[in-house]
């Protein structure tokens, strides 16, 4: 058996203790100890993805970043959030797995969490309370976006981001004119996460039919808000009828689902849990097609000429560089032609307001 030589043993111990920087937090300031830095064995070893989550203490943020910290295409995670973030990462740098994890606290840091950044998620943000709309929550998540997307021009302009802070249907729009402003927007590269919507009617849809809700896939376009959430039903997969009855009551029951949760929580916010897992599946979608994987197609709310809006959520076909094609919308019976003139006008508002917050 041969002994280690001493220089590394003293290496081993060197690397132990980066890891017990508490909370692996980043310490890039005083030149001490990273685990990107550190030579560990842990160092992002596996090929993967480097993914950044913004709100990494919060509701979302902290079902995100376990689940992510579990997929085995991420090799880096960073977790940002203005409180919180050294318990959150210590703890998740526990798990077992593969993915390298650093805790960013507070803007000073923000811009360090995000270099090199392939994909970053953003659920930073205040929730609902009941009786507020998503559009209530502008005053506040606007200016949050703005900061976060300004960091990520400078960080890591080619990055996917995922965006999922309230009201999607303007902060979409925000996040667009902040990159536009820094010269970097890339149109692909910029996705509202609607996948939640997606997830409630794949699973309303099914308890109706009584299918496995993972046999059901219905398309879901419009935008994330009330009405301008437009599921397509009579394009459900499997191909499926449904009543007069069933379709009023499904189309409520999706385009109401988060006030459902909102009201069920009773003040203490809103959907988290079920947010975490639709993110992830949508994030997961996205790192496969910037591995090269083919024929990925989500919903997502983006950049569009779908309609005559700039903005619009539907399916779309993601590749190696974030959105590759726009799929149209395919044939709507007269339910949802109407459903479509009245979410375009709603949505109108929410785009043309995000885009005059981010401009003055
Ligand atoms: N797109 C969707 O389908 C969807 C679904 C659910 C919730 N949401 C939205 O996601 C957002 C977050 O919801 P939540 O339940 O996690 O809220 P939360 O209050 O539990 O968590 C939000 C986190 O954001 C952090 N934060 C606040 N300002 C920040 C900043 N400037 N930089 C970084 N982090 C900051 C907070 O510290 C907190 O940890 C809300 O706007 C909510 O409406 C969207
Ligand atoms: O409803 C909310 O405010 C949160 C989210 O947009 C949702 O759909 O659950």
């Amino acid at each position: 058996m041969s002994m280690q030589p001493n220089s590394d043993a003293n290496d081993r111990i060197a690397r132990i203790a980066a890891h017990l920087n508490p909370h692996n937090l980043n310490m890039e300031e005083n030149n001490s100890c990273s685990l990107m830095s550190s030579n560990c064995r842990l160092k992002g070893g596996a090929p993967g993805f480097k993914v950044a989550i913004l709100g990494a203490a919060g509701g979302i943020g902290q079902p995100l970043s376990m689940l992510m910290k579990i997929n085995p295409l991420v090799s880096v995670l960073h977790l940002y959030d203005v409180v919180n973030t050294p318990g959150v990462t210590a703890d998740i740098s526990h798990m077992d797995t593969g993915a390298v994890v650093r805790g960013f606290l507070g803007q000073k840091q923000l811009e360090d969490a995000l270099i090199g950044m392939d994909l970053v998620i953003i659920p930073a943000g205040v929730p609902r309370k009941p009786g507020m709309t998503r559009d209530d929550l502008f005053n506040i998540n606007a200016g949050i976006v703005k900061t976060l997307c300004e960091a990520i021009a400078k960080s890591c302009p080619k990055a996917i981001v995922n965006l999922i802070s309230n009201p999607v249907n303007s902060t979409v729009p925000i996040a667009a004119e902040v990159f536009k402003r820094a010269g970097t927007y890339d149109p692909s590269r910029l996705l509202g996460v609607t996948m939640l919507d997606v997830v409630r009617a794949n699973t309303f849809v099914a308890e109706v039919l009584g299918l496995d809700p993972r046999e059901v896939d219905v398309p879901v376009v419009g935008g994330h808000a009330g009405i301008t959430i437009l599921p397509l039903l009579s394009q459900v997969k499997p191909p499926s009828s449904f009543t007069p009855k069933e379709i009023e009551y499904l189309t409520d029951r999706i385009q109401n689902g988060g006030t459902e949760v909102v009201e069920a929580k009773a003040g203490a916010g809103s959907a988290t849990l079920s947010m975490a897992y639709a993110a992830v599946k949508f994030a997961d979608a996205c790192l496969r097609a910037l591995r090269g994987d083919a024929g990925i197609i989500e919903c997502a709310y983006v950049d569009s000429k779908v309609t005559e809006l700039p903005f619009f959520a539907s399916k779309v076909r993601l590749g190696r560089s974030g959105v590759e094609e726009i799929l149209p919308l395919g044939p709507l019976n007269d339910y949802e032609r109407e459903g479509l003139e009245k979410a375009k006008k709603e949505l109108a508002v929410s785009v043309e307001k995000g885009v005059s917050f981010a401009r003055k």
